[in-house]
C-alpha cells in the first residue's frame, strides 16, 4: 500500500533523508520513531506531497505520488499534532466542508455517524470548534478520514500533549482503523504508544532508517535501549 524506494531528500549539503526503502501493507500500523530532526516529518511530507524528493520514489496503492498527487492525496487522510480546522464552524460543518473537498456529500445522520465513530460526544457536533480540547480536534480528524474513506492515514504525533484517556481512546480507533484495511505511517515520540499500537517499528537516526523491529518481538524495556542505542550512534 506504501511504498518507499531509495526515497532521499537534500536541503542544500544537508541530507535530511538517506535512501529510505520501506514497504507497509494494508491493514499495517507502522511506527516511526527517532529524536528530533531524525526525518520522519520529511518522509511523511514527502507522502503527502507538501515536499517533493530529492531522488526516489513514494508510491501509495502503486501511484507515484509525484506525478499523481491528486490521486494520491484522495487515498489518504493526514492527523497532525494540531489538527487544523475552521475555528468558527462547528465539528460537524468542519466535516462537511474537509470531505466535500475530496466530493463526498453526506447527509446530517450520516456525518453524525462518522464523529460517533471517532468517538467525539453528540453534544459537541453543533459546537464551534475554537472551543474544542486537542483530543476534540483529532477525534473531528479521524472523522475527517472515515468520511473520505482514506486507505492510508499519516499521523505525525499525534497523541503528542492528549491526557493518558484521549490517548487510549486515539489507539483504539486507530486499531479499528487498522482491522478495516487501513494503513497507517504514524511519526511519534511515544516508545510506549509504538509497542502498544504498532505491528512494526522503524527507528530513524540522521535521515536514515536504522532499525525495524516486530512490535510483538520487543517488550518495552528492550525497545527503549536500542532506541537510545541507535539515536545515540555517531553519524
Ligand atoms: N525547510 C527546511 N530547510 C532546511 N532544513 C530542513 C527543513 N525542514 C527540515 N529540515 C531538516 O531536515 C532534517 C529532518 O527534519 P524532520 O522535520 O523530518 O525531522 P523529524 O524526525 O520529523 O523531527 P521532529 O521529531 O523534531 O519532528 C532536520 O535536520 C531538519 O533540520
Amino acid at each position: 500500500m506504501l511504498q518507499a524506494e531509495n526515497l532521499t531528500r537534500r536541503y542544500g549539503t544537508h541530507l535530511a533523508l538517506d535512501n529510505l526503502n520501506l514497504t507497509i501493507s494494508p491493514g499495517e500500523i507502522y511506527c516511526l520513531l527517532g529524536s528530533n530532526g531524525a526525518g520522519k516529518s520529511t518522509t511523511i511530507n514527502i507522502f503527502l506531497g507538501f515536499l517533493p524528493a530529492t531522488s526516489g520514489r513514494a508510491l501509495i496503492d502503486g501511484l507515484e505520488v509525484a506525478v499523481n498527487n491528486h490521486a494520491t492525496r484522495n487515498l489518504v487522510a493526514y492527523i497532525p499534532e494540531i489538527v487544523n480546522l475552521y475555528p468558527t464552524l462547528t465539528g460537524l460543518e468542519n466535516l462537511a466542508f474537509f470531505s466535500g473537498l475530496s466530493g463526498f456529500r453526506y447527509s446530517r445522520p450520516e456525518l453524525a455517524d462518522f464523529t460517533c465513530t471517532a468517538g467525539l460526544q453528540p453534544e459537541a457536533l453543533d459546537q464551534r470548534v475554537s472551543g474544542y480540547s486537542k483530543g476534540m480536534r483529532q477525534k473531528v480528524g479521524i472523522a475527517i478520514a472515515l468520511a473520505k474513506q482514506a486507505k492510508v492515514l499519516f499521523l505525525d504525533e499525534p497523541t503528542s500533549g492528549l491526557d493518558p484517556h484521549a490517548s487510549n481512546e486515539f489507539a483504539q480507533v486507530i486499531r479499528r482503523l487498522s482491522e478495516q484495511g487501513v494503513c497507517t505511517l504514524m511519526a511519534t515520540h511515544d516508545l510506549l504508544m509504538a509497542k502498544e499500537l504498532g505491528h512494526r517499528i522503524g527507528i530513524m537516526h540522521q535521515g536514515r532508517l536504522r532499525q525495524e523491529l516486530r512490535a510483538d518481538q520487543v517488550d518495552y524495556a528492550e525497545l527503549t535501549n536500542l532506541y537510545l542505542a541507535t539515536v545515540n550512534q555517531p553519524a
